[in-house]
């Protein structure tokens, strides 16, 4: 470690860009290259951090010590990293980072929040920011400093299987949902920098807008897909969250794998630099994503060096490379000692790579604040989680008759029948990005299931019935109050969701129609998207909540079936009628949807928009 102990970059009282400025010129291009490397932890030798001064460490989702790992043993993983990272030479710390997009996903008991679109139906700013402030303990209180999150995409067509990460088809709802940058990261301070990074200390996060710019405008939806636009439209419909996410102080940006018009963003210079850097003013860095640079060629990872001066010219500074970083260091240094990549370009990256790590105070505190380890799945977290299930859930259809309201549901009725595969299925409605990368079935955290909550509030003398397939023995009872049937999608990631056909997966439509044929039904329809609804299906039912992917805390469900509260949710994506009409949304005339942008019941008036 770099003997001089009282140099200007490691005292907290001179001014960050001094700082910066100060340490950068101590640095060799080994080290500024090392800065720009962001590895999977599982490739994270204590040597490599140390000889390389690696810049970043992340968790892939669910990559983590163990099976069911507790923060705290999260905690003492990037620990010691940061460990080694304060053993290089100059000391430098390391980011590490995790995918935190709907609470702590990664680590077993953490809060699950509703996925975006969700949060998307509420269209509550307040709630997102307290949403960003619960995750931001939770990921400090297992010792993480940075999220990949939030996802800021405008997500404008159903078939994209990322399409639940979006908070809408609606830019403005986007916008307006962006207010988790100052929960994960802190209130800017008054007078703050425009497009200066922020961080307020160690019970904050480093947040990740992503991904830039266009990753749900894509033609037909495709994951990585190409968005056919004009510049003008692309500003307009994708841009304009990112506008308020850098008037938040947002610290970091990640770039789309998607093309713009045929055109990479990972290699996209005019978009990450002039437009992003210079003429948005963005002071904090880009990241790549996964493997990005190994996808600007084909076949992936070929010409690979050509890779690294397309992506680090354009304007990307720290790089997730993520497992062979050796090759990505080796590749950087020749391209700058031949020229083809400037040290300018450079002193660019790391500069803004240190400026964050300086604003996020991790020369000061780069270990965790051990204070806050019972912060994970506490009651105050998944009280805040139920509220915003509550809030997220949106009522399509209430009673056959339009005088006569279906909700709420009597919780002391005689026999309550509970059916469908998305009744007592914690991994299920908790979907994608859930402790694993494709998520799970089952218990696969602490929750409480669509049944867990149904039995919690029923009445004392209420019988709760249960079958995932109900039998035709169970359906010919006639002394069923009434049924409950959750059904939906299973977990999906990324490419492994587009979906062009959209309908109810695992029979859903079958198990419906079976016992609506016998007995008054309320569908609960767990997804993360628009599913094809067929109208006898929909005449056949006495009642409709699109309940998107609501987390570990069922309970907000039952809180609204059973009127406990009202409903509030609105639309934030157009429910088509047909596959055949998308990409069907705002901005295109989708005067012929299923339920418009905006729609929503309550039971006590027939709709809010
Ligand atoms: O074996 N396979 O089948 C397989 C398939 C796809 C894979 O590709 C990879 O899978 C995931 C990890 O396993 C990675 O998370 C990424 S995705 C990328 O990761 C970032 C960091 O987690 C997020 O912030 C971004 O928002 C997201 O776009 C990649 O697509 C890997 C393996």
């Amino acid at each position: 470690v770099e003997e001089d102990m009282n140099c200007i970059y490691r005292d907290p009282n001179e001014p960050v860009e001094a700082r910066i400025r100060d340490l950068l010129s101590r640095m060799t291009l080994k080290e500024k290259v090392g800065q720009m490397t962001l590895i999977e932890r599982r490739v994270a030798t204590p040597d490599a951090i140390k000889d390389l001064s690696i810049g970043g460490i992340l968790s892939a989702c669910g990559s983590g010590p163990f099976q069911k790992a507790l923060s705290s043993d999260w905690a003492d993983l990037a620990d010691g990293f940061q460990k080694s990272a304060l053993e290089s030479r100059l000391g430098i710390p390391l980011i590490y980072g995790v995918d935190a997009v709907h609470g702590h996903n990664s680590v077993y008991g953490a809060t699950i929040f509703p996925h975006n679109v969700g949060l998307g139906a509420t269209r509550d700013a307040d709630l997102a920011q307290k949403i960003g402030e619960a995750t931001a303990l939770e990921v400090r209180a297992s010792g993480i400093h940075c999220t990949f999150a939030p996802c800021v995409a405008v997500c404008r067509d159903p078939r994209w299987g990322r399409c639940y990460e979006s908070y809408s088809e609606d830019t403005e709802i986007v916008r307006k949902m962006t207010s988790i940058v100052t929960g994960l990261q802190g209130q800017l301070p008054h007078k703050h920098p425009k497009g200066y990074p922020f961080v307020a200390g160690r019970n904050k996060v480093i947040a990740c807008a992503k991904h830039f710019v266009g990753d749900g405008g894509t033609n037909q939806g495709k994951n990585e897909g190409n968005t056919v636009l004009s510049y003008e439209d692309l500003e307009r419909i994708h841009m304009a969250p990112y506008l308020d996410c850098i008037s938040q102080g947002v610290s970091t940006i990640m770039a789309s794998y998607s093309s713009w018009n045929g055109c990479k963003l990972h290699a996209n210079r005019f978009l990450l630099t002039e437009i992003l850097k210079d003429k948005l003013g963005f002071k904090g860095f880009i990241f790549s994503d996964w493997s990005g640079l190994d996808r600007l060629s084909e076949p992936r990872g070929s010409n690979y060096r050509s890779c690294i001066s397309s992506a680090v010219n354009a304007g990307i500074d720290m790089v997730m490379v993520p497992y062979e970083f050796k090759k990505f260091v080796e590749g950087l240094i020749d391209l700058v000692e031949s020229g083809k990549i400037s040290m300018a370009r450079i002193d660019d990256a790391v500069e803004r790579i240190l400026r964050v790590k300086f604003v996020a105070g991790l020369f000061e505190f780069p270990f965790m604040n051990r204070s806050l380890l019972d912060t994970v799945g506490c009651k105050l977290h998944r009280d805040l989680a139920r509220e915003a299930v509550r809030k997220s859930l949106v009522l399509l259809k209430n009673g056959k008759d339009p005088k006569k309201s279906f909700l709420p549901l009597d919780k002391n009725a005689k026999r309550i029948g509970v059916f469908g595969t998305h009744a007592d299925n914690l991994g299920y409605q908790c979907g994608g990005w859930t402790i694993k990368w494709s998520g799970g079935s089952g218990r696969i955290t602490i929750g409480t299931t669509i049944l867990d909550a149904i039995k919690a509030a029923a009445g004392d003398e209420t019988e709760v019935v249960y079958e995932q397939d109900p039998s035709a023995d169970t359906l010919a009872r006639q002394d069923f109050s009434f049924a409950i049937v959750a059904v939906g999608e299973e977990p999906y990631v990324e490419s492994l969701g587009d979906n062009s056909e959209l309908v109810i997966p695992l029979n859903g439509a079958d198990i419906i129609s079976s016992v609506a044929d016998s007995i008054p039904t309320l569908v609960i329809l767990v997804s993360g998207r628009p599913l094809l609804l067929e109208p006898l299906l929909l005449d056949k039912i006495d009642a409709l909540i699109a309940a998107w992917l609501p987390g570990s805390e069922g309970g907000g469900i039952a809180d609204v079936v059973f009127g406990d509260y009202d409903f509030k949710g609105r639309l934030p994506v157009t429910w088509f009628k047909q596959v055949e009409q998308l990409p069907l949304h705002v901005g295109i005339d989708s005067h012929d949807s299923l339920f418009p942008l905006g729609f929503g019941l309550t039971c006590k008036e027939r709709s809010l928009d």
